[in-house]
């Protein structure tokens, strides 16, 4: 097979970064492109310490620079809200878009609006954009050409909720929420709330009342189960580099075959596990993977709680990212994305 031009841009970034890595181990994409913003005109390896070999003495250019026309795959890694003018234009330039930030995961106008407090500049493509959640979209995302890639959040509660919702087994008005990230979740840029003396020995909440994942999380609950659902959302901050852990707290009928629900609908899924019943995941068993990792313990016939694990650069961004792009290109899913983790 022939080797698949791709760009990234926010290469500088930490999902960025990530997408280098994945994509250099990768045997049918090859980096053609890396844009950057406040780093452009420098190179990559000065920026980017984990980054070596020839991607290393890469030049990064600017944000809105031109892409070649051999580039196929444009992978948008920018911030939202700054993401949404280079995904329209590498579209309107002919490539196939992955976009990780949170620009095209809405369905609506209104949604989105409601979520980011802000206009779209092309609420057009929403119609379009096709969420790529792949265990529930796949065929869908086999031919998109604008793929919005899902949240960290979102991923880590969507993909433990839906098969529950679509079997009609969980009371769909009273949904907790309770997830743990880790600090790279909040992105590469200078803030004075993710200094080292203001995360180090503490966990804090934030984003109440109403985090903007939270929206993101039912309007998919819904779209892909049919049922209409209000999650209670508390997103933490961590003291730890990567990991997210989501914690749901659920009530519900027939709680004793959750477990064995869970199991049939991931049977077929490289990239979900779900553990025996009774033993819960860890954030070290994900490290480095692109897995949800899923535990399940009943706690009485109406009630259970489920508690999910991914790498929130990996399954929750850059690596999910690539699933979607192996599934646009009809390479095979799993190709170039461990199913073991970094572990120990
Ligand atoms: N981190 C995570 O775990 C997850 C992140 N995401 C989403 O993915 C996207 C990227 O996240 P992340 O890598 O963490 O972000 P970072 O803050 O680490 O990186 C942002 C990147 O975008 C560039 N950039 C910043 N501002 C602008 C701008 N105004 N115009 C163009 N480029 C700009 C930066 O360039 P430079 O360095 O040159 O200034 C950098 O390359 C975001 O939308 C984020 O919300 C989604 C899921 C999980
Ligand atoms: C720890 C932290 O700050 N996390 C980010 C969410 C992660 C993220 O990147 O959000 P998107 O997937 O929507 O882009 C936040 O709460 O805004």
């Amino acid at each position: 097979m022939k080797q698949i031009p791709v760009a990234i841009l926010g290469a500088t970034g930490y999902t960025g970064a990530e997408l280098i890595r994945l994509i250099e181990a990768h045997p049918h994409f090859e980096i053609a492109h890396l844009g950057a913003h406040s780093q452009a005109g420098k190179f990559a390896g000065e920026v980017l310490p984990g980054c070596g070999g020839d991607v290393a003495g890469m030049e990064l250019k600017a944000a809105d620079a031109r892409l070649a026309d051999n580039i196929e795959l444009v992978f948008t890694a920018l911030p939202h809200g700054a993401a949404a003018g280079s995904v329209y234009s590498a579209l309107a330039a002919g490539k196939k878009v992955v976009d990780l930030s949170a620009d095209f995961r809405h369905k609506t106008h209104e949604t989105y609006r409601a979520a980011y407090g802000v206009e779209h500049p092309h609420p057009e493509l929403f119609n379009e954009a096709v969420y790529g959640l792949c265990e529930f979209n796949r065929e869908a995302a086999k031919s998109a050409r604008l793929i919005a890639n899902p949240g960290c959040y979102p991923t880590s509660t969507l993909l433990p909720l839906v098969p529950l919702l679509e079997k009609g087994l969980l009371d769909s008005s009273s949904i907790i929420v309770d997830s743990k990230s880790g600090t790279s979740g909040a992105g590469r840029s200078a803030k004075t709330d993710l200094l080292y003396c203001e995360i180090n020995e503490s966990v804090k909440a934030y984003g109440l009342p109403r985090h903007r994942h939270a929206w993101e999380m039912e309007e998919w609950a819904s779209g892909f189960s049919g049922a209409e659902i209000s999650v209670r959302f508390v997103p933490h901050i961590l003291p730890m580099t990567r990991g997210m852990l989501t914690t749901l707290h659920l009530s519900g009928k027939d709680t004793g075959s959750w477990h064995a629900a869970l199991m049939q609908r991931y049977e077929d899924e490289p990239f979900v596990k779900v553990l025996p019943e009774g033993v819960l995941p860890s954030t070290a068993g994900v490290s480095g993977s692109n897995r949800c990792d899923i535990g399940i313990c009943q706690l009485s016939d109406s009630e259970a709680v489920i508690v999910s694990c991914i790498d929130n650069l990996l399954k929750g961004a850059a690596g999910q990212a690539m699933q979607n792009a192996n599934l646009m290109f009809s390479i095979e899913e799993t190709e170039g994305l461990a199913i073991h983790a970094l572990w120990p």
